[in-house]
């Protein structure tokens, strides 16, 4: 497949909804079971918060929209697409996912409401001066994660979460961080910071 025609092609279609859409581009590149995982994280995001819910939603159904791109091609693809790329995203090019869904959001959906680009660029590693929308979707996807079972830090992250947002994000960076991880990522070790402030 050649991601980037497919991405420039890709038309939103009128006689569909813009779930509809989004649901089809998952389908033509071969991703529905992403877009199921799409779909329980922006219910999980919507459940976190009294606000924000049109947009939570579409965060949590756009976040993995690059899924189809694979591991190996991410890196060439992401510099072709002329987004900066980190040295650790160099070392572990399944972290650019995030930043290349972002792009995709926008370029194929239109979204051109920083809120929830910024929340989609950032949502496996969180980052710098996140806000809560960044953290509600950070959480979303760790709960509604998209593997078989029950991730191994979700007791300790819903007890965190009665206390706040930032005190469940501090639970799953800290297993992150524990768990031998390929490479420490900038933007986590910044969020991490700012959350034990
Ligand atoms: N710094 C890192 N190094 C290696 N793997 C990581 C790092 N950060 C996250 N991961 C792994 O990347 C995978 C995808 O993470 P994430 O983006 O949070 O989920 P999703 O793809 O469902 O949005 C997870 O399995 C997570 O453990």
């Amino acid at each position: 497949m050649d991601y980037i025609k497919y991405i420039n092609d890709f038309r939103l279609q009128t006689n569909q909804s813009f779930v509809e859409n989004i649901e089809r581009f998952y389908q033509e590149t071969e991703t529905i079971s992403t877009f199921y995982h799409g779909q329980m994280v922006a219910k999980e995001a919507v459940s976190l918060s009294k606000e924000y819910h049109e947009q939570l939603y579409q965060a949590g159904l756009l976040h993995d929209i690059s899924a189809f791109i694979p591991k190996s091609e991410r890196l060439l693809i992401s510099e072709k697409l002329h987004i900066p790329v980190l040295k650790e995203e160099h070392q572990v090019p399944l972290l650019l996912h995030q930043k290349l869904s972002a792009y995709i959001a926008e370029k194929c959906f239109q979204i051109k409401d920083p809120i929830i680009l910024n929340a989609i660029k950032c949502h496996t590693t969180l980052k710098k001066n996140f806000n809560n929308f960044d953290l509600i979707v950070f959480l979303a996807d760790k709960i509604a994660w998209d593997q078989p079972g029950i991730p191994p830090y979700l007791e300790e992250l819903n007890t965190a979460l009665k206390v706040s947002y930032q005190e469940a994000a501090l639970v799953y960076i800290d297993y992150l961080l524990s768990h031998n991880l390929l490479v420490a990522h900038p933007w986590l070790l910044a969020a991490k910071k700012q959350l034990t402030i």
